[in-house]
């Protein structure tokens, strides 16, 4: 096993860490995963272990809603223990077609879609900007393992810290992200959170509204819970572990 990351050290057990915004999801994941999760410190709060293979642990963190409080959850609990590959995971909005309530989307790409500037020729991003960047990259073989596991649809999913409320704004993303399977307000947080320490990212959402006018009754929050839960239960985590191990 060849790694970059300093993180992972042979004989050092490293596993997965979960990010998720709220309880609720957190609980979903949980659901999916074996009995018996453990609490753990974390500074400002606890995370959850369990271990659907022998000696891999996978810690699941409700770091809060958003991509600031989403960041700062990730770094904390990268700071306090170990981890080969962190994702964020929850409920999203998906762009239709691609991504229909229920269905599962993971990221090929983590997109910080709002972060930028107005200007008279439109939306310039901080990378244009001269700032940073507004995308990360998960391990291609990581994604289609996922994906392949979870029959999801694949493509880049963005975050954002104002959920979408209008077919105008919906059309504005899908114009300047052409691809875009989902909208979601954590993934960047973790994902630059997980850059930092040098340990690779991804994304995984469960649909459950779709991108557009606003229409709070439409959210089928229950459904993508399910989903949720159904994507923890289904994951190779091994076989993931492996792959990014190996990258
Ligand atoms: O609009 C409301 O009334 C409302 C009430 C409670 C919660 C919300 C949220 O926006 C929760 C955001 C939460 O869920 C993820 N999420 C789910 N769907 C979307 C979406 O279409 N666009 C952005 N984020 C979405 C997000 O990751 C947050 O964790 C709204």
């Amino acid at each position: 096993m060849t790694s970059r990351s300093p993180y992972l050290q042979p004989g050092r057990p490293a596993g997965l860490l979960v990010v998720v915004a709220v309880p609720a999801e957190a609980e979903a994941v949980l659901r999916g995963l074996p009995d018996g999760a453990r609490p753990l410190p974390v500074p400002g709060g606890e995370l959850r272990r369990a271990e659907p293979v022998p000696g891999l642990p996978v810690d699941v963190l409700a770091g809060g809603v958003g991509p600031a409080a989403a960041a700062a959850a990730a770094a904390a609990a990268l700071a306090a223990h170990r981890y080969a590959l962190v994702v964020s995971a929850g409920i999203a909005g998906g762009f239709a077609p691609a991504a229909p309530v229920g269905s599962l989307v993971v990221a090929d790409a983590i997109v910080c879609a709002d972060l930028g500037a107005e200007t008279p020729e439109g939306f310039a991003d901080v990378t244009e900007l001269g700032f940073g960047t507004v995308r990360r990259t998960p391990p291609p073989a990581l994604v289609e393992a996922a994906a392949r596991a979870l029959d999801a649809v694949t493509g880049p999913v963005l975050t954002v810290s104002t959920v979408t409320g209008s077919a105008e704004r919906a059309a504005a993303l899908t114009a300047r992200h052409p691809g875009a399977v989902a909208e979601a307000m954590e993934g960047f947080g973790v994902a630059e959170a997980a850059a930092r320490f040098g340990v690779p990212a991804g994304e995984i959402r469960a649909v459950s509204n779709p991108v557009g006018p606003r229409d709070r009754a439409a959210w089928r929050i229950g459904e993508a819970l399910g989903a949720l839960e159904r994507a923890f239960r289904t994951l190779p985590y091994e076989h993931l572990l492996q792959e990014v191990c190996d990258e």
